[in-house]
């Protein structure tokens, strides 16, 4: 069975160069902006960001997702004004039911084309035709699935991603606390994109799924996560895990709820294995000193 590697590199302030084996797209949720989110926006960089147009990373606010960016992005940033913050952070798309996100909001991203200092990147935006506004795409004649659901789905339907499913990673920003419907519907859509590699952000945590379709090597970054983790059978009972470099380590054991989940572990290893007979969630805590 192949092995996926997985790696929270994505937070370091420096990332090394091995993070750029995925392309990563962001999407902000109506939840709480974690901190760390301009660290997520390796595009934040007006010139960066024009050439990261044409190597596929985005950032895309599902619904009520683009007041969060609005209204908390600025607070990150207290010595700029609030508009060049927006105008650096600015979202390429806004998709969801469109019940939550304000007018003020989704007129200002729309009209906002990006400052450009130089000549060449406005040159360069010119040739391509590339439009600098951000596009918002009004789904609300789906009430069957979430705004997360849909960005999802608009990610995993992109020209330029589609055959790179494997190497394109979906950070998901403020998809835990508070509503705890919102909470499970974001789960149930690492599940139901399981093939796609999805992780699932808050301050304090983060979620992915392990698919039983593959073996998985978890590099733990001990200066931005850890040590508290868990993993949990969430299509159904486990027959058999295998794990090694935790506290508690699991050995050909089952797990299923009702009876044995492991909660409340510790990370011992920098690497951590798992291998599974079904999909468990992985989740880790996330330090706050950043
Ligand atoms: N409290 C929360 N916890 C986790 N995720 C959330 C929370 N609130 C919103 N989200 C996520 O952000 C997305 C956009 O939120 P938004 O409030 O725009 O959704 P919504 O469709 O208006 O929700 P609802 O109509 O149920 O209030 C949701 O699809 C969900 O994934
Ligand atoms: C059985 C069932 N339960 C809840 C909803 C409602 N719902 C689920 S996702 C969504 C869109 C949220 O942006 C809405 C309104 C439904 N359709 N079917």
């Amino acid at each position: 069975m192949e092995s996926l590697t997985h790696s929270s590199s994505f937070l370091l302030p420096n990332p090394p160069v091995d993070t750029a084996a995925l392309t990563y797209v962001l999407v902000v949720l109506n939840r709480d902006l974690p901190r760390f989110t301009p660290l997520l926006w390796k595009n934040g960089d007006f010139e960066l960001k024009l050439l990261s147009v044409l190597i596929s990373q985005i950032c895309i606010c599902a619904d009520g997702g683009a007041n969060r960016l609005y209204d908390e992005m600025p607070l990150l940033f207290p010595d700029e004004t609030a508009l060049a913050v927006r105008q650096r952070y600015k979202p390429d798309l806004i998709k969801g039911d469109m019940d939550s996100v304000r007018e003020e909001v989704s007129q200002f991203y729309r009209a906002l084309i990006m400052h450009l200092d130089s000549s060449f990147v406005s040159l360069l935006a010119e040739v391509l035709e590339i439009h600098l506004g951000t596009r918002i795409v009004d789904a609300s004649d789906d009430q069957d699935t979430t705004d997360l659901h849909k960005c999802i789905a608009y990610i995993r339907d992109l020209p330029n991603l589609e055959n790179e499913n494997a190497s394109t990673c979906v950070l998901v920003a403020g998809a835990l606390g508070g509503r705890f419907d919102h909470e499970v519907g974001n789960i149930n859509v690492l599940c139901h994109f399981s093939s796609t590699r999805i992780v699932l952000l808050s301050d304090d945590c983060l979620i992915q799924l392990l698919p039983s379709s593959h073996h998985h090597k978890i590099h733990i970054h001990p200066t931005i996560e850890g040590p508290h983790c868990g993993l949990v059978p969430i299509s159904g009972p486990s027959k058999s895990s295998t794990t090694t470099g935790l506290q508690w380590n699991l050995s050909d054991t089952e797990m299923r709820f009702g009876g044995l989940i492991s909660t409340s572990n510790l990370v011992k290893d920098e690497i951590v294995t798992v291998r599974s007979d079904s999909d468990l969630l992985w989740t880790i805590s996330l330090k706050k000193i950043r």
